[in-house]
C-alpha cells in the first residue's frame, strides 16, 4: 500500500495566507466552453468580459460562437450541463499565487463542512511554487488542515528524498510548513518498480474509496477527488500523461505508469484521464511566456483532432484555468 507517512521528517505546520482583495484591474476573468462542445450549452442571458482589452484581442482567437455566457458578479461565465471552464488571467504570477490560495482554502473549508475531509491532489512542476500563499497568513487560522488529504496526481519513480520527487518538491515548498496529519499524505512507496508503485497506489485509492475518504463518481465509478491542482508542460501534457502517448487513451485503471517518458526521469506513475475527469474541481495552472504557443493552442483552436493532453482536461465538476499574463500572451495576438 502506499506510503502516508511523510519524509524526510514529519509533517508539522501551520499555515496560511493573506488574500488581498483582488481588483479588475489585477485580474481578468472570463470563460470558454467546456471542452466537450458536443454538448449544447444553456441558454444565457448576455456576453459581458470585464477585462474589455484582452477579450477583444481574445476575439481573433477563440471561436466566439462557441461561446454562451452570462453575467455573474465581476466575471463572465460559460455553463454547460456537463462541466463550466474558466479562464483566469492575471497581471503576475504573484497575483495568480494569490487567488490560487484563496480558491484552495475556500474549497478545502467548504468540504471540511460538508463531508469532513478534503481530498486533494498536486502536480509537481512549477505548480508547487505557485502554491505558495497558501503557507502564509490568514490561511493558518481559516484552514483546517486535519482535514486534509494529499494526493499526487503523478510521481517520479525515485526515492522520496531524490530531487526530481514530486512529493520531495511539494513537501520543501508546502507540507512542511502546514500541520497536515501525517497519515493523510499519501506518496508512492519508492521501493517498488513503476509498474508496482502504479498497482500500489491504486490499491490505497481503493482503499480510501471503499473508507468513504475518497469520494466516488456516480457516474464513472472512478474516484471523484474534492479539487485536483494540475501544472502544463511547454509541450501539453499534464501529470505524466504526454502527446501521443498511449496512456492518454487509458480508460480502466485508475493508475498507470511510463517507463519511457519524454521528460527525465523516465519512470513515472500517473493518473489517468477518467480520474482526473472525473474531479469536482481541477484547477489548471500556467505562468510564464515560455508556455503561450501551448495555451494559444490549448484555448484558442480545437480544430486538430490530435488533441493535446491539455484538451483532454474535461472534467465532470469545475474546470478554472489560472494564467498569468505571460502564459496568456499569445491569446493576445
Ligand atoms: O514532469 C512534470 O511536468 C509537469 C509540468 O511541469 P512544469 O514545471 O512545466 O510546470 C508537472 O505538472 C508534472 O507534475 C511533472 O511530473
Amino acid at each position: 500500500m502506499c506510503s502516508s507517512s511523510a519524509t524526510p521528517a514529519d509533517l508539522h505546520v501551520h499555515m496560511a495566507t493573506s488574500s488581498p482583495a483582488l481588483s479588475l484591474g489585477t485580474l481578468q476573468v472570463f470563460s470558454i466552453p467546456s471542452f466537450n462542445r458536443s454538448v449544447p450549452c444553456i441558454p444565457l442571458t448576455s456576453y459581458t468580459f470585464p477585462a474589455k482589452p484582452l477579450f477583444s484581442s481574445l476575439k481573433s482567437n477563440i471561436n466566439l460562437r462557441k461561446f454562451k455566457c452570462r453575467t455573474k458578479a465581476s466575471m463572465a461565465e460559460t455553463v454547460t450541463p456537463k462541466s463550466k471552464a474558466k479562464v483566469q488571467v492575471f497581471d503576475s504570477e504573484e497575483d495568480l499565487a494569490v487567488s490560487l490560495a484563496k480558491y484552495t482554502a475556500d474549497l478545502a473549508n467548504k468540504f471540511a463542512q460538508e463531508r469532513d475531509s478534503f481530498t486533494v491532489v498536486s502536480s509537481g512542476g512549477s505548480l508547487v511554487k505557485s502554491l505558495r500563499k497558501l503557507v502564509e497568513p490568514p490561511y493558518v487560522d481559516s484552514v483546517d488542515w486535519s482535514k486534509w488529504h494529499v494526493f499526487w496526481v503523478d510521481e517520479r519513480v525515485v526515492p522520496k528524498d531524490h530531487p526530481d520527487s514530486n512529493y520531495l518538491l511539494a513537501y520543501d515548498g508546502f507540507l512542511s510548513k502546514v500541520p497536515i496529519p501525517t497519515g493523510n499524505v499519501y506518496a508512492i512507496n519508492d521501493a517498488l518498480s513503476a509498474e508496482g508503485a502504479a498497482d500500489d497506489y491504486e490499491t490505497c485509492l481503493k482503499h480510501l474509496v471503499k473508507n468513504k475518504i475518497i469520494d466516488q463518481s456516480e457516474g464513472s465509478g472512478f474516484p471523484k477527488f474534492d479539487l485536483m491542482l494540475l501544472g502544463m508542460g511547454p509541450d501539453g501534457h499534464v501529470a505524466s500523461l504526454f502527446p501521443g502517448h498511449p496512456l492518454c487513451q487509458e480508460n480502466e485503471k485508475w493508475v498507470t505508469f511510463i517507463k519511457n517518458s519524454p521528460k527525465p526521469p523516465p519512470e513515472r506513475i500517473s493518473f489517468t484521464f477518467p480520474v482526473i475527469n472525473s474531479s469536482a474541481h481541477v484547477a489548471l495552472v500556467v505562468a510564464g511566456a515560455g508556455k503561450a504557443d501551448v495555451v494559444h493552442a490549448a484555448l484558442g483552436d480545437d480544430s486538430n483532432s490530435d488533441k493535446l493532453p491539455v484538451q483532454m482536461v474535461s472534467p465532470e465538476g469545475e474546470l478554472t484555468w489560472f494564467l498569468d499574463k505571460g502564459a496568456a500572451s499569445k491569446l493576445h495576438a
